[in-house]
């Protein structure tokens, strides 16, 4: 039995008469990769924002590590372990690699304390190229890169080693794989196998289906604010998946397919 990192139960946001999610529950094991797919205006973001601190639900309980928790900020996410990447990655361009992977949390050097604390920028650069090691990505990489200069999938795999470097027990990536070009995906994806092994959770938000094949243990679809449907892998198929997203009848349409 997997060991529960997350569960949401009956959560309920509404902007004005919109009822962006309506009882939305389910659970996030240790280790686990859940999809949450669903056609445009499904709740999926509404849903990632609450978990991340954007804004409050209306009603229902986020529960941690099967302690109930209370999610006000973005800051409350991060101090439960619960770190979100978004599309365009909250890193600065203008930083290098290694003062990217610290931002906010730099190892200062002791000695200085007192007087004031520069950073520490060998301990930085020395923790940053082992982070890069460990994840992978040394070959590639210089700690004394600026983001600037990497591409979109380099972006997205340091804003996740950034992530795994805090030790975030769940990590939610929103859309990563968008804009990347076939190889840089490829990475991205393998990077997402990665963390799991690592004994991370991912609650992974996409439109490519094929990619969750690829990486997902656990599919769960969202349709007008609600979850109408949870899956392992294993138990189901792409055909499947898709009828329920757009709420279409596939066999009809098979059927008339066949026909034609
Ligand atoms: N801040 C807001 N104010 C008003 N309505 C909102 C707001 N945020 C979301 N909604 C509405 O809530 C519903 C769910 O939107 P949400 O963005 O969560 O869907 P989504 O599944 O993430 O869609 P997409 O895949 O297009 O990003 C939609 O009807 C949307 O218009």
């Amino acid at each position: 039995m997997v060991q529960e990192v997350l569960r949401l139960q009956n959560l309920q946001k509404s902007f004005g008469s919109v009822r962006a999610l309506k009882n939305a529950s389910f659970t996030l094991g240790e280790g686990e990769v859940v999809a949450l797919l669903g056609d445009n205006g499904a709740g999926k973001s509404t849903l990632i924002k609450a978990i991340s601190g954007v804004f409050p639900v209306d009603r229902g309980d986020i529960y941690v590590r099967g302690q109930k928790v209370s999610i006000r900020s973005t800051r409350d996410a991060m101090d439960l372990g619960i770190e979100t990447i978004h599309q365009d990655t909250s890193l600065a361009p203008d930083l290098s690699i290694a003062r990217n992977l610290f931002l906010g949390r730099e190892p200062v050097n002791l000695k200085w304390l007192g007087v004031f604390a520069p950073l520490d920028l060998a301990k930085l650069r020395d923790a940053a190229s082992a982070l890069l090691k460990r994840v992978g990505i040394s070959k590639k990489l210089d700690a004394d890169a600026l983001v600037s200069t990497l591409s979109g999938g380099e972006r997205q795999s340091i804003a996740i080693s950034r992530a795994m470097q805090f030790a975030a027990k769940v990590i939610i990536l929103d859309e990563p794989t968008n804009n990347l070009g076939v190889e840089e995906t490829h990475g991205v994806l393998r990077f997402v196998k990665e963390v799991r092994a690592a004994g991370h959770s991912v609650l992974l938000i996409t439109h490519n289906i094929h990619h969750v094949f690829q990486v997902a243990d656990r599919i769960i679809v969202m349709r007008r604010g609600e979850i109408v449907a949870e899956q392992t892998v294993a138990d189901t198929d792409l055909l499947t998946v898709e009828s329920i997203i757009t709420g279409a009848d596939m066999s009809a349409l098979l059927k008339e397919t066949r026909a034609k």
